[in-house]
């Protein structure tokens, strides 16, 4: 039997062969029919179930607006999409975490797709770094789980078989930085006039705390060690420019939006960002992501592992460590009254812009 699915998150549709006999294979199934599944949602659903309700009505496997990632998958290009969906700045929680990195295997394993596109559905912030809500009166439970999924999130994005390219249409401090530096390619968009230029970097000083070793060390490895300690000790955001200058990123985008929308693009992108099929940043990410895809994928990953395999066992050897300094650290007495002051003055400034 077979029946076909009219998706509510795409115009595309998702083929169901003999569902009820894939148990064990349906999530797999529907993430190679192009509709990369919620992973929470689909686990709760059976097969059975699934192909009882698809027979009957049309199927809401999850909701582009709930989700905390959305992701999309092009076979035709070898390429894909992940994008982070948590309003209003992508600061990475306990759960955006896990759901990066949960999406970035049920990605990985496609054998069709080679690159991967780490975007925002935020046109204004990339991410703005750790939840810093996470970090204030932590539970003694929680805060080493969190820690724990941003090493995951690190160790399996610079660790990814796939070619890896960070369209960066805003902000990204401190950890969304380090989402975009564990990327094979950081494309970043110029900002709006000199009023509204995003940034990028490692500002974690200027909050009260230090970037982790690993992290300290990504920059030091992507722009060299004395540009790096000095970005690290003064905590510097980077405007496009002089990210671009610095090696930060490695390339900036100036053009407006043109009013056409590209083809390849409305197939690619997940709905949440259908807004950006004219987008040049995203344009450029799938042209650069296009081109990794078509190298032979084992001589392509052969040679990450020569760049990379040293600082990813290094940072295996040493996780457990870097949770209990992160721990000690952030619940030290005085980081907590750094953070707090943080806070307050963040949310004085969203109540001003506001007003
Ligand atoms: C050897 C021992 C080692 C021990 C190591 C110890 C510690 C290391 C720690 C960690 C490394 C990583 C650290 C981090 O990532 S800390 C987070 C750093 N991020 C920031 O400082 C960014 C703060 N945000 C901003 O600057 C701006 O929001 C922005 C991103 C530039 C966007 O500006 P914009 O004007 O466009 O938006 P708003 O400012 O109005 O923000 C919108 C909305 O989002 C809320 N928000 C923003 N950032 C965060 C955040 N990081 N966490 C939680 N919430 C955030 C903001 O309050 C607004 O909310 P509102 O309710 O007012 O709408």
């Amino acid at each position: 039997m077979s029946s076909t699915v009219d998706s509510p998150i795409s115009s595309s549709k998702i083929q169901i062969h003999q569902l009820d006999r894939l148990a064990p294979r349906s999530a797999f199934l529907l993430f190679y029919a192009g509709h990369p599944p919620h992973q929470t949602m689909i686990s709760s659903l059976s097969a059975r179930h699934i192909a009882r309700i698809a027979r009957q009505q049309p199927l809401r496997l999850f909701s582009s607006q709930d989700s905390l990632v959305v992701t999309n998958v092009h076979e035709e290009s070898g390429v894909a999409v992940l994008a982070m969906n948590r309003p209003p700045a992508n600061s990475l929680s306990l759960e955006l975490n896990e759901a990066i990195s949960t999406s970035l295997k049920q990605i990985e394993s496609n054998p069709k797709i080679q690159s991967v596109i780490l975007a925002s559905s935020n046109p204004t912030i990339f991410s703005a770094g750790l939840d810093i809500t996470e970090l204030i009166s932590p539970s003694d439970e929680r805060l080493p789980k969190f820690w724990n999924s941003l090493q995951q999130v690190y160790i399996d994005l610079y660790g990814s078989r796939l070619a890896t390219v960070a369209a960066i249409q805003g902000h990204a401090p401190a950890a969304g930085c380090m989402l975009a530096l564990a990327c094979d390619y950081r494309i970043m968009h110029g900002g709006h006039g000199e009023e509204h230029l995003p940034t990028i970097g490692f500002n974690e000083t200027q909050l009260g705390i230090a970037a982790p070793p690993w992290m300290g060390q990504l920059m030091v490895r992507t722009i060299g060690f004395r540009p790096a300690e000095r970005a690290l000790a003064l905590g510097t955001l980077f405007p496009p420019s002089e990210a671009l200058n610095a090696g930060v990123v490695d390339d900036v985008i100036t053009e407006q939006s043109s009013s056409e929308s590209n083809e390849v693009l409305k197939a690619l992108l997940p709905e949440a960002l259908q807004s950006q099929t004219s987008n040049p940043v995203m344009i450029k990410a799938y042209e650069e992501a296009a081109c990794y895809a078509k190298i032979p994928p084992q001589a392509r990953v052969a040679s990450k592992l020569v760049t990379r395999s040293e600082s990813l066992k290094e940072m295996q050897m040493t996780r457990e460590d870097d949770t209990q300094h992160f721990c000690g650290f952030i619940t030290h007495e005085v980081v907590q009254k750094n953070l707090m002051k943080y806070v307050e003055k963040m949310k004085q400034r969203g109540k001003a812009k506001k007003s």
